[in-house]
């Protein structure tokens, strides 16, 4: 009986029925840890992305070189990004609170912004740390998105069994910000739940005393990782340099102790570098710029003077060391558009690197606008526009915003930034209706050209670098292209690479060709090819059947003369210019049409000219090729 009445006792329910009561079970406080580690991580692959992206398209450089420095892009971009998270948080607030989550009204909102605040900062820093370790934005937003669902699964399913435990070691595990943050969750949750069992008030500041509230360790771990990140992640991106730049030495906080010992290793790599490249012999035009460059005292009128430029690759693998520049000496004046030609690898986009400040030289410097590449960079930024190689934009932006954004960066502004902007638009035929407002994604090759020169005009620099503009354009775009680049000329100096030498003759009041890291001449268009081509081409079309009595009457003129070309009775040939001048062809073709006797050669049509800059660029490759097989 004795246990039939226990029983009774322990089902007295149904004994005596119990009066109905409401279920007090709070769903957003047992699951809102899980669901909220995601909610408020979300902004993480975003964040990450953004970050990646503009590394990875190499639009760091591009605002590196446009005179975007590190600290202001790591500043502008840790600011826009906390607003909009701040933004974000305030959303999430005060949408938890108008739908009544316990979480949300029942722990005091002081606690609650206390940690989403953190926790935004320690997330912020940890984009800018991860993106170091990702070149390729996908992938990074991809694993972000990993971190973000992965922490907070993993917290829900085995981390909350054993927080509410209070093993010491669980503050190790929280050093991973995402279990931070699932840990003050938590124990909002916890107090929340709590709250509404006994109906009464959730975590208030003095509860963060509490002895087994993880909140506190939570606050100082988040801020604590926050600086180390950021610490972290600045180093890393100096080191790693993935598509910002220069990647510097993991010692180069060192630098000033590290001078001597930095000086001594060029001065290595010179000795070895000498010993496998033995120096040559300048051309007269290249020593004649030599010299000029030497007695340059007042800069003014030179936006750009390089003296002795040296680049030295250090061997790799075994290899010896790459002298990629040897010595130049250049000096630009204003008004002036140089050229720079030579063959692949012949070291243009290393001098050219070495200008922009992306490369530091081994020895010697450039002098920007009379401002030092070795230690006046931040300035020369604001002096010089570049158009890259590569269209370095924004598929997202236009046109407009591409150029209102440099534009800004050279430090326009108002009025004068939108005629600017304007201006920059139309000088590229990007402005007729309304393309300039159009995405970049949704431009075709040659606007993105366009619109990549227009913007290295942008704030009228007084040195602007092109290098190969107009790669890629049909005949009319480019035309286009070079009247852009003719009409922007004045008041500045341009460097412009190409392989067009078509360009190089339209474009560039003086040419450097450059060949296996030197300068092999140096001249306006037409001196280098009267100089170096050391040639006439002479074409001439004889009646059928004459063609051996053509070669005959040629070799007559020029007893040296190469055929380089016959087709039918249409023959052509180079005269050594030191056999017969022009005036010698004109004269000796004048003769042969005035001669009427039998079995005289008949030409049906003929011309001459002097070599092509083309031929001379050929001529110089193969030289040297010739001597790299010897
Ligand atoms: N980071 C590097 N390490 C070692 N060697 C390099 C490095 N960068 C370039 N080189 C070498 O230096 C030489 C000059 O290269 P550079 O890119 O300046 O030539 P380029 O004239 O610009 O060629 P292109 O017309 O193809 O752009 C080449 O032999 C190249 O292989």
């Amino acid at each position: 009986m004795q246990g039939v009445n226990t029983t009774a006792n322990l089902i007295g329910v149904q004994e005596t029925p119990k009066a109905a009561s409401q279920i007090r079970l709070d769903f957003s406080s047992l699951l809102g840890p899980l669901f909220f580690t995601w909610v408020v991580q979300m902004l993480l692959p975003i964040f990450l992305m953004q970050l990646v992206y503009e590394k990875e398209k190499r639009l760091r450089m591009m605002m590196k070189m446009h005179g975007l420095g590190d600290g202001a892009y790591w500043l502008v971009t840790y600011t826009w990004f906390y607003a909009l998270y701040v933004l974000y948080m305030i959303v999430f607030i005060v949408f938890g609170s108008l739908i009544r989550l316990n979480m949300f009204i029942k722990n005091n909102i002081g606690v609650q912004i206390l940690l989403y605040a953190i926790f935004g900062h320690n997330m912020i820093a940890l984009s800018f740390l991860l993106s170091c370790f990702f070149s390729s934005a996908k992938t990074a937003t991809i694993f972000a998105y990993l971190v973000v669902f992965g922490t907070g699964l993993i917290g829900s399913l085995l981390l909350a069994r054993l927080m509410g435990a209070g093993f010491w070691w669980m503050t190790i595990v929280e050093l991973v910000p995402s279990f931070s943050l699932f840990r003050g969750l938590f124990e909002l949750g916890e107090y929340s739940f709590l709250a509404v069992y006994r109906d009464s008030y959730g975590m208030k500041f003095s509860n963060l005393s509490d002895p087994k509230n993880g909140l506190v360790a939570v606050y100082i771990i988040l801020a604590l990782e926050w600086w180390v990140f950021m610490g972290l992640a600045w180093y890393l991106e100096q080191v790693f340099a993935s598509g910002t730049g220069n990647r510097r030495h993991p010692l180069f906080f060192l630098d000033r102790f590290r001078k001597a010992r930095h000086d001594a290793d060029n001065a290595r790599l010179n000795i070895q570098a000498q010993e496998v490249a033995p120096a040559q012999d300048e051309a007269a035009d290249v020593a004649a710029e030599h010299a000029r460059v030497s007695g340059l005292v007042d800069y003014a009128g030179n936006p750009i003077v390089v003296r002795d430029l040296k680049k030295i690759y250090p061997g790799q693998d075994g290899q010896p060391p790459k002298l990629a520049v040897r010595q130049l000496n250049l000096a630009i004046e204003k008004g002036e558009c140089f050229g720079l030609l030579g063959p692949n690898g012949a070291g243009k986009s290393t001098s050219i690197n070495m200008m922009v400040g992306l490369l530091e030289p081994t020895h010697g410097t450039a002098l920007i606008g009379g401002y030092d590449i070795r230690s006046d960079m931040g300035s020369i930024y604001s002096l010089m526009g570049v158009c890259p190689q590569h269209d370095l934009l924004w598929e997202t932006l236009t046109g407009r915003e591409h150029l209102t954004f440099y534009g800004r960066l050279k430090g326009l502004d108002g009025k004068e930034l939108s005629d600017a902007v304007e201006d920059g638009l139309r000088s590229v035929n990007l402005w007729n209706g309304g393309v300039g407002d159009k995405q970049a994604q949704q431009y075709s090759g040659g606007m993105k050209r366009r619109l990549s020169v227009a913007i290295s005009f942008m704030g009228d620099p007084l040195v602007a670098y092109l290098d190969e503009p107009s790669t890629g354009l049909d005949p009319a775009s480019r035309r286009n292209l070079w009247d852009v680049v003719k009409s922007n000329k004045a008041g500045r100096a341009i460097v412009l690479t190409t392989h067009s030498m078509e360009e190089a003759e339209t474009l560039c009041d003086r040419l450097g060709i450059f060949v296996d890291g030197r300068l092999v001449c140096i001249g306006n268009p037409k001196e280098i090819t009267s100089r170096y081509g050391g040639y006439l081409v002479m074409t001439l079309t004889v009646a059928a059947g004459q063609e051996s009595q053509a070669r005959a009457f040629v070799e007559r003129l020029a007893p040296s003369a190469r055929l380089t070309y016959s087709v039918s009775s249409t023959l052509k040939f180079e005269l050594p210019s030191d056999e017969v001048s022009l005036s010698g062809v004109f004269a000796a073709m004048a003769d042969a049409k005035a001669d009427t006797s039998a079995g005289r050669l008949q030409v049906l049509d003929w011309g001459v000219a002097n070599a092509t800059l083309e031929e001379v660029f050929i001529k110089f490759a193969r030289a040297i090729g010739a001597k790299a097989g010897d």
